[in-house]
């Protein structure tokens, strides 16, 4: 019963139960859903191949991340858990049990936590990167440097850094906080949870086709990113070619930013104001100058200091970002502020020549600024694709 796939018991004995409920007068029937709705759902992204899934593969409804302090300095102890964790990753995509499953012998703790036993996969994806302190810890060469400070920076060392990041996207948030959890179960002694940060619509399309969805200030999010079968562009701006080192072809770099919005402030702005401070129109997303979300950005239509003016290419020397970041809203603070905002992730080729030279452009600048604030960052090293019989950067500690 443990090999069972939640997908299969998702489309056999669970579906047959759902049809077979008689209701009693008055009572509203229960109607399962219909297999295609079913199938949708149950859609996998592989695990392996010649890049992380996560990073360029369909952008899924909900986040769960987590940076992971290391408790020891041993390689060998890391190994032992980046074998474990590429194993439970495996089975957790392909909608599996971890290890010998929730139910697999009365007198120990489950293996799996089981919270996921009846749901499909939803699309889960799990990415992992190692923060410039995992180089550190472990003696190895680190390929990139910690960000710098920029300035409106209040960043809560408590929300920032980590060794080991993991970021699980699905289409539904209990697999993707399942996901962490038992990874996090499986690392006790090895490593622990530093920070973590749930996340919900995304602030990405991985096509021009998808609609676009909003962030916490109304407007769309993610209309001009580089789509994920643009093979150009992902080649020359995301993926981390022979410039190395070798253990990272074929990865990238990600750059994640927890930043705050002052909604009480952004709420009492007008209209006008909000969209100058955007430099596209709130309902269609169009940008100045243009009527329709996908019309092309000339900057020179847009105030000189709004956001998309200062981020977009033709005002950094053609540099270009894969942003792929989800809203968060975590309640309010002591003075009953909400604290929401856009967990920003974005995956370049190099931080250097990616984030870095765009976030000093946009926190000298952007009219934005005085409506967000950064107060959480990473900068993790993720390694390229898994192969089957490997495990999660292998090639680092061979
Ligand atoms: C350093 C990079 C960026 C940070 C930090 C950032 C924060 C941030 N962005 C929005 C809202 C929008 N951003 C939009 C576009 C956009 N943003 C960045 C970079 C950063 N954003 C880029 C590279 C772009 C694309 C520019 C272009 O090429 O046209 C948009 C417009 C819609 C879109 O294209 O996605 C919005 C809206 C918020 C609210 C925010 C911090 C909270
Ligand atoms: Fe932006």
């Amino acid at each position: 019963m443990t090999d069972l796939s939640r997908r299969r018991l998702l489309t056999g004995a669970g579906l047959a139960v759902g049809a077979g409920a008689a209701t009693g007068a008055g009572l509203v029937r229960f109607v399962p859903p219909e297999p295609a709705a079913a199938a949708a759902s149950d859609e996998l992204i592989p695990f392996h191949g010649p890049h992380q899934a996560g990073i360029a593969t369909p952008v899924q409804e909900r986040l769960q991340f987590a940076a992971f302090d290391l408790s020891t300095t041993s390689a060998a102890e890391v190994t032992k858990l980046l074998k474990l964790w590429t194993a439970a990753a495996v089975r957790m995509t392909t909608g599996q049990e971890v290890g010998r499953g929730a139910t697999g012998g009365a007198t120990v703790p489950p293996d799996d936590s089981g919270e996921t036993l009846d749901l499909a996969a939803s699309r889960l994806t799990l990415t992992i990167g190692f923060g410039p302190s995992f180089f550190t810890r472990l003696n190895l060469p680190a390929p990139m440097k910690e960000l710098p400070p920029f300035p409106g920076d209040r960043l809560d060392p408590a929300r920032s850094g980590g060794d080991i990041c993991v970021q699980a996207c699905a289409d539904d948030p209990q697999v993707a906080v399942h996901a962490v959890r038992n990874l996090t179960r499986m690392a006790t002694g090895t490593a622990r949870i530093r920070w973590s940060q749930m996340g919900f619509a995304r602030a990405a399309t991985s096509s021009p086709h998808e609609k676009t969805p909003r962030n916490q200030m109304g407007f769309k999010d993610g209309t001009n990113n580089i789509a994920i079968y643009d093979e150009s562009k992902l080649n020359r701006h995301v993926w981390v070619g022979d410039e190395g080192p070798e253990w990272m072809y074929g990865g990238s770099y990600m750059v994640t930013r927890r930043i705050r919005m002052h909604l009480e402030l952004w709420d009492r702005t007008s209209l006008r104001h909000q969209e100058d401070t955007i430099g596209r129109h709130k309902r269609s997303g169009a940008p100045y100058g243009g009527s329709h979300e996908f019309d092309p950005v000339r900057i020179h239509n847009l105030p000189p200091r709004s956001h998309v003016r200062l981020a977009h290419p033709d005002s950094n020397d053609g540099r270009r970002i894969m942003r792929r970041g989800y809203s968060y809203s975590d309640g309010t603070d002591s003075r009953g502020r909400q604290d929401t905002g856009l967990f920003f992730i974005a995956y370049q080729r190099d931080p250097e020549t990616g984030f870095i030279p765009l976030q000093r452009q946009l926190s000298a600048g952007d009219a934005l600024n005085r409506y967000i604030q950064h107060v959480g960052s990473g900068v993790w090293a993720c390694p390229g694709g898994v192969r089957q019989g490997s495990f999660w950067g292998e090639a680092l500690f061979s």
